[in-house]
């Protein structure tokens, strides 16, 4: 099971949510990365922990100002990069170069969406996995595997149908290790989580808690 912490632009130490991931890293088969902003990506993976970016965007070297290239994480320690995520929104065509650019940088790429229908769209694209997130559940603490169980379950065969080499992901809402399971049991690979950890009390309980109750 995959657990991508985003940490967004939560103020939660990138450091120390980093040292936390790494420390229960592969405990009980489940793999965590942490996707800290652009700016503290070197320093996340100095500490060991995976470490991916929140977006990339569509272009590669050139007068681009304000853009987050892909070969500068890859070159600062990222190993995928999440696209399209609710919060950081791209036409089509755009997430189309924008797993273009990753793809030329060596990252992963984990490309999200809204509803299963939206899932086939972004799948056709040859992502390594695509994430299924309801925007209304995203923060609320509520998990998306309780609350829509069946949009788990659709975008896992939306995605199969296009193509089973893609791995599915859920996210919006989960914190427990009883989440984790629930995702599995509906069909997901992996899931993606912020505000369990990124806005926690002790970030590292929180972690050690997940992983814990897997
Ligand atoms: O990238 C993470 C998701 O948007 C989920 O956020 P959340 O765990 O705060 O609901």
């Amino acid at each position: 099971m995959f657990v991508l912490v985003n940490l967004k632009a939560y103020p939660a130490d990138p450091v120390s949510v980093a040292e936390a991931a790494a420390t229960v890293d592969g405990t009980a088969g489940v793999d965590v990365a942490v996707a800290p902003q652009a700016a503290d990506i070197a320093r996340v993976a100095q500490t060991g922990a995976e470490t991916w970016a929140q977006h990339v965007s569509p272009v590669s070297h050139g007068s681009h100002t304000g853009s987050t290239l892909a070969e500068s994480v890859a070159a600062n320690g990222a190993v995928g990069t999440l696209i399209n995520h609710s919060e950081r929104r791209l036409t089509l065509a755009d997430i189309d170069d924008s797993i273009a650019a990753a793809d030329r940088a060596g990252l992963e790429t984990v490309v999200c969406a809204n509803t299963p229908e939206q899932i086939a769209a972004v799948a056709a694209l040859g992502p390594d996995a695509v994430a299924v997130e309801p925007p209304e559940l995203i923060g609320t603490g509520t998990p998306v595997s309780q609350a829509d169980p069946e949009i788990v379950e659709d975008a896992v065969t939306a995605a199969e149908a296009v193509d089973p080499a893609v791995d599915v992901y859920c996210g919006a809402g989960i914190s427990t290790g009883e989440d984790l399971v629930a995702a599995e049991e509906l069909g997901a690979d992996g899931v993606l989580l912020a505000s369990g950890v990124a806005k926690a009390d002790d970030p590292q309980t929180a972690l050690e808690d997940l992983v814990g109750q897997y």
